[in-house]
């Protein structure tokens, strides 16, 4: 545990997840190319997207199960090879319904990986390191975007649809070989699950694994923390920059990079707060979540249209997102017993996944609704103006509400059942600081 073999193990685990994003944010980078290509509508284009986050999320459960059974190297070899037929089916499609059956392909494949990588450091880490490797693993995972938005189009743009669609297969096919030579589910390789497992046993695990109120708290957690991130860079930062405050398009690429920029530097400060304050980690959720509420707050209610600066602090706070997201995945590994790790972090997966779609689809209806009824009026922007976007964006407070309550009443039920089962008591936060301060004598 801890050694320079697990470090190698990890650098190619990543590598194998880095691939997957890559991937997975090569459509949108190929947006206007693909609508060119299939001679396509938005909204054709739109389901090309949609579908593959629809599998990509529909999978994470039946992965986790599986997960439990073989182990995480033949997972996340297998989605690689998906991955790579998927893209060389993009690549050579003669036409939109065959590329759609690779974007699916795509998305099975991209499943497979990231759940199967984090099931892979606990078999290779141990203590306080593991969160922030963790951290670490998400996201540098998130480069992948960066791969896709440069090279990717580089190579699409100089050489073709078929040479970048090929190349990006390549490299799935590069991270599948990697994995195969170096990845090994724990020292001796000796993945075994911790009991007997028929389907009815593994059924039996999950069900126990969805009622822990530990994996509860995971999924309204990933729920919450993931949502405004992956719904603004995925689908509606990009129209707001470039057509709602008036941003040029190479402006909108670098604060999307900004985004990333911003969970690679603050991931690692809240890997170690996790590690230093175990009993703190949905404390640190909750603030994760009442920046966000805050930064869009102040954005909002801006009386004209924010300035520069006000929308890269927001950019740099949805950032905060992605590594306040991971944390969540710690409570499916410390509520569960090992054998249903993969379950529970499948579970936990497809809340962030959930609450995305409904926060892009919410804000996409509320624009519509906003322009067919006039609200108000977006002048030259229309339907994509500033105003729009300020009304429409409200509808995120309705989807970090639920979050929040499911956070509260699964954390209150965590702490009891933590009391029952070991006694441990965990007071309220307002309640230790005011007792840290009296024995300090303020
Ligand atoms: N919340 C993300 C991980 C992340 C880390 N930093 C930014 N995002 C997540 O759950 N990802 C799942 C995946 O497959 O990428």
């Amino acid at each position: 545990m801890n050694s320079a073999r697990s470090w190698l193990v990890w650098s190619v685990a990543v590598f194998a997840y880095l691939v997957a994003v890559l991937q997975r944010s090569s459509l949108g980078v190929a947006a206007v190319d693909a609508s060119a290509k299939f001679d396509i509508s938005a909204s054709q284009l739109s389901t090309l997207a949609v579908l593959q986050l629809v599998v990509y999320a529909a999978l994470q459960v039946p992965v986790g199960v599986l997960l439990d059974r073989v182990g995480p190297r033949a997972l996340i070899i297998f989605g690689a090879a998906l991955m790579g037929l998927g893209q060389v089916a993009v690549a050579l499609a003669p036409e939109f319904s065959v590329a759609i059956a690779g974007r699916m392909l795509v998305g099975a494949g991209d499943a497979f990986t990231f759940i199967s990588v984090l099931r892979l450091l606990s078999l290779w880490f141990e203590g306080r390191v593991l969160p922030q490797v963790s951290q670490w693993t998400g996201n540098i995972g998130q480069l992948g975007q960066i791969l896709s938005a440069v090279p990717f189009v580089w190579i699409l743009h100089g050489y073709g649809w078929m040479s970048a669609f090929l190349s990006a297969a390549a490299m799935a096919v590069l991270a599948l070989v990697l994995t195969a030579l170096v990845v090994r589910n724990g020292r001796d390789d000796s993945w075994r699950p911790e009991q007997k497992q028929n389907w009815k046993t593994a059924m039996q695990q999950l069900r126990d694994a969805l009622r822990r109120p530990g994996t509860q708290l995971g999924f309204w957690s990933h729920f919450t923390t993931q949502s405004p991130g992956s719904m603004f860079a995925l689908l509606w930062g990009f129209p707001l920059m470039v057509n709602g405050l008036g941003y040029d398009t190479s402006t909108a690429s670098s604060l999307l990079t900004l985004f990333i920029v911003s969970a690679i530097v603050i991931g690692p400060i809240l890997g170690i707060l996790t590690a230093r304050f175990p009993l703190r980690r949905s404390n640190l959720v909750l603030t994760v979540i009442a920046l966000t509420a805050l930064a869009w707050a102040v954005v909002l209610l801006w009386p004209t249209q924010p300035p520069f600066w006000l929308i890269v602090v927001l950019i740099v706070v949805l950032g905060v997102g992605g590594p306040g997201s991971l944390i969540s995945f710690e409570f499916a590994r410390e509520f569960n017993p090992m054998r249903s790790h993969g379950s529970a972090t499948g579970f936990v997966n497809v809340g962030g996944f959930v609450a995305t779609f409904v926060m892009m689809f919410l804000v996409g209806v509320s624009l519509d609704l906003i322009d067919r009824h006039g609200v108000i009026d977006g002048g030259e922007g229309g339907l994509y103006s500033w105003g729009a976007f300020r009304l429409a964006f409200l509808v995120q407070y309705l989807v970090l509400a639920v979050g929040v309550v499911g956070i509260v009443r699964a954390r209150r039920r965590t702490r009891r059942q933590m009391h029952t089962d070991e006694g441990i008591e965990v007071a309220p936060l307002w309640v230790v600081v005011s007792r840290v301060l009296k024995r300090r004598g303020h």
